[in-house]
């Protein structure tokens, strides 16, 4: 389903320091190949001309588009997948509704286990204190409980910076995914090149 090489690098979309576009185009360019659409505050209307636009960006550079929470939005800008939360829409009614991927958000090994059963790949998080969203660190070793605990991919998520990741990898998730590392950066190109170098350098050891 995550048809990418491991380990990747995932990057969610903020429109608050840069445009969603502008950030999805520069992690494009980076070599990012899955990004979501991460916007809590806009209009349904102003949300489906930027999910279409960053469609069109994801379809230049052959990536993976994911819209987060609304499964309307992902339809209307044909998306390659919709990934929910504990308090979206439950993924089995997604299911019936959206032929594509399905993430979801996890943060103990019982949320995990359960949402195996509808979802392509989970979403596991907060790794480390972030001011993104109000999110329960479970840690690195949460992280790890949950990966060992389910067959499916997870990606780790919540305060991951440079300057962490690594020992996020260690714990054998298949990819990591930023907001603000990226979206929020001086440079989110450089900040994303410089996070792919480190995934690109990490041997898969424990
Ligand atoms: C990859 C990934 N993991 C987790 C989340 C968080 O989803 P959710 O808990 O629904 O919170 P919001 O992002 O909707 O505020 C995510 N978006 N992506
Ligand atoms: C959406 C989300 N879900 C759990 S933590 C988080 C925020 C991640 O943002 P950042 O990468 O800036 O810490
Ligand atoms: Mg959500």
């Amino acid at each position: 389903m995550l048809k990418i090489d491991k380990p990747f690098l995932y990057v969610i979309t903020s429109g608050k320091r840069w445009k969603h576009e502008e950030v999805a185009k520069a992690a494009l360019k980076a070599g990012v190949r899955i990004i979501q659409y991460r916007e809590k505050e806009a209009p349904a209307r102003v949300m489906v001309g930027e999910a279409r636009r960053i469609r069109k960006l994801c379809d230049e550079y052959d990536a993976m588009l994911i819209v987060n929470d609304r499964v309307d939005i992902a339809i209307a800008c044909n998306a390659d997948g919709v990934h929910v939360g504990q308090d979206d829409i439950p993924a089995e009614i997604v299911a019936e509704i959206f032929d594509g991927i399905i993430g979801m958000s996890v943060k103990t090994v019982e949320q995990a286990k359960q949402a195996e059963e509808y979802a392509d790949y989970l979403g596991a998080g907060s790794a480390f204190p972030t001011g993104t969203k109000e999110s329960k660190v479970i840690g690195v070793e949460g992280i790890r409980r949950i990966v060992e605990a389910v067959s499916i991919p997870v990606v780790a998520i919540g305060g991951i910076t440079r300057e962490n990741v690594l020992e996020v990898l260690k714990t054998g998730v298949a990819g990591v995914a930023v907001v603000s590392a990226v979206s929020m950066a001086d440079d989110p190109e450089d900040a994303a090149r410089k996070l792919l170098g480190i995934l690109s350098t990490f041997n898969g050891g424990r």
